[in-house]
């Protein structure tokens, strides 16, 4: 196949990179080994992910750069396997290669790959290049742009990590054709955040393609995977620390995270939500309460659990969770402070703000609703 880069977004500040969009990106060598610095490469993909696209990507390089020793550490697939121990078996794998400080981390994968092998990329001698390379929808519109990388703990969502942009992504959007429905409407969470967040218009198109996305109707993932990048690389070059405005990324997120921890995250074949999931439950508990404390419409609520209802995603809290120990989660999220919880909530669908001091007894309520 001919590789077509259809789309290049440019993500500017101290570290700049391209987001590559297109068909064929994973076989185009020689632009994946313009990338590459070293002599070293770690390609960390998953056990679902490798044996589809991690030798073609190997054959690719190699034939780009015969002078290039590529290795491979594969982790298991889901959430449960973001780790302490299978980031220190990348780590391990790095000192197996004799990794040396050019070296470069390929993350192949969706966004567990990315933010376990990005996080090695980034403590590998204090920091190594880190080429992302998504292979799920959510991936290539969220987690493999704006350097957040992280491992869970049990205790909560990627609570140890660092920033560290990458060095280019290549979303070669033909690996979609292999990712499972749940994973693609997972995907399309993030990607309505972003209208959420800060595109009305957005939200309008994405009620007008939903068949279209669901169908894998390639002109609309583009459009949408490339709608998502342009977003997410104004937001991160603006603020790439989270010291502000990037926090709005986080829409849904206060929620959602708080019960990925507390079903224990989603694994191959257990029923816990996955990330995507999570956030699309959260993201309406974020509407409601913006309208419990009056700062916005109950019919945005509306408007917005029908349109992830539209994409097949879940929009209450499932069964079982305890209210109270989901408001306990939340205070370790990255976002709280000595004041308490801080949350992003909405005045309306594309207007989207940080909030502090919300009252943990309106938290509360939201909760108990479900
Ligand atoms: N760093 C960030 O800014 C950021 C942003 C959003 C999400 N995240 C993180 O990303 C993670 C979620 O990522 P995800 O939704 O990609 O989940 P994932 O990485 O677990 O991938 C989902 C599933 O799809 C499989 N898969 C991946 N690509 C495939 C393909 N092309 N064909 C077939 N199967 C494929 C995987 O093996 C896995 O089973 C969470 O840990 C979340 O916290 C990080
Ligand atoms: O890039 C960001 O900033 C985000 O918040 C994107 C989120 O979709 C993503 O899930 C991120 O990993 C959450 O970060 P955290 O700081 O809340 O752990
Ligand atoms: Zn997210």
């Amino acid at each position: 196949m001919t590789p077509t880069a259809a789309r290049v977004v440019h993500v500017g500040g101290q570290h700049p990179y391209h987001i590559s969009i297109g068909d064929g990106l994973l076989d185009d060598g020689i632009a994946l080994a313009a990338r590459v610095r070293g002599r070293h490469a770690l390609l960390v993909s998953d056990a679902h992910v490798a044996p589809l696209y991690a030798r073609r990507v190997e054959v690719a390089l190699h034939n780009a750069r015969p002078d290039l020793r590529i290795e491979r550490a594969v982790i298991p697939a889901g959430e449960q396997a973001k780790t302490l121990a299978h980031f220190g078996d990348v780590l391990g794998a790095l000192a197996q290669l004799g990794a040396t400080r050019d070296a470069c981390v390929l993350a192949l994968g969706g966004g567990v790959v990315g933010d376990l092998a990005g996080f090695a990329a980034a403590c590998w001698m204090r920091g190594i290049d880190c080429i992302q390379l998504p292979t799920t929808l959510l991936a290539m519109v969220d987690s493999s742009v704006g350097g957040k990388t992280a491992v869970d703990l049990p205790e909560g969502k990627n609570l140890v990590g660092a920033f560290h942009p990458p060095r280019a992504v290549f979303a070669d959007t033909t690996a979609l054709a292999t990712l499972p429905d749940r994973e693609l409407r997972a995907g399309l969470a993030e990607v309505i955040k972003y209208g959420g967040i800060c595109d009305a218009p957005f939200l309008d198109w994405l009620e007008a393609h939903a068949a279209a996305l669901l169908t894998r109707d390639p002109a609309a993932l583009t459009e949408a995977i490339a709608r998502s990048c342009q977003h997410k690389a104004d937001i991160v070059e603006r603020d790439p620390f989270e010291h502000g405005d990037r926090a709005l990324l986080n829409l849904g997120h206060t929620f959602g995270h708080a019960i990925e921890a507390e079903q224990g995250y989603s694994g191959v074949g257990n029923a816990a939500l996955n990330h995507g999931e999570a956030v699309a439950v959260g993201m309406v508990l974020a509407a409601r309460l913006s309208a419990h404390l009056g700062m916005a419409a109950a019919a945005d609520t509306a408007r917005i659990q029908a349109l992830l209802e539209g994409f097949g995603l879940p929009t209450r809290i499932p069964a079982g969770l305890d209210p109270d120990l989901l408001l306990a989660r939340m205070r370790l999220d990255k976002k709280a402070n000595a004041h308490g919880l801080r949350f992003v909530l909405w005045e309306a669908p594309g207007a989207a703000r940080v909030v502090s001091d919300v009252p943990e007894d309106a938290v509360l309520e939201t909760l108990r609703e479900g």
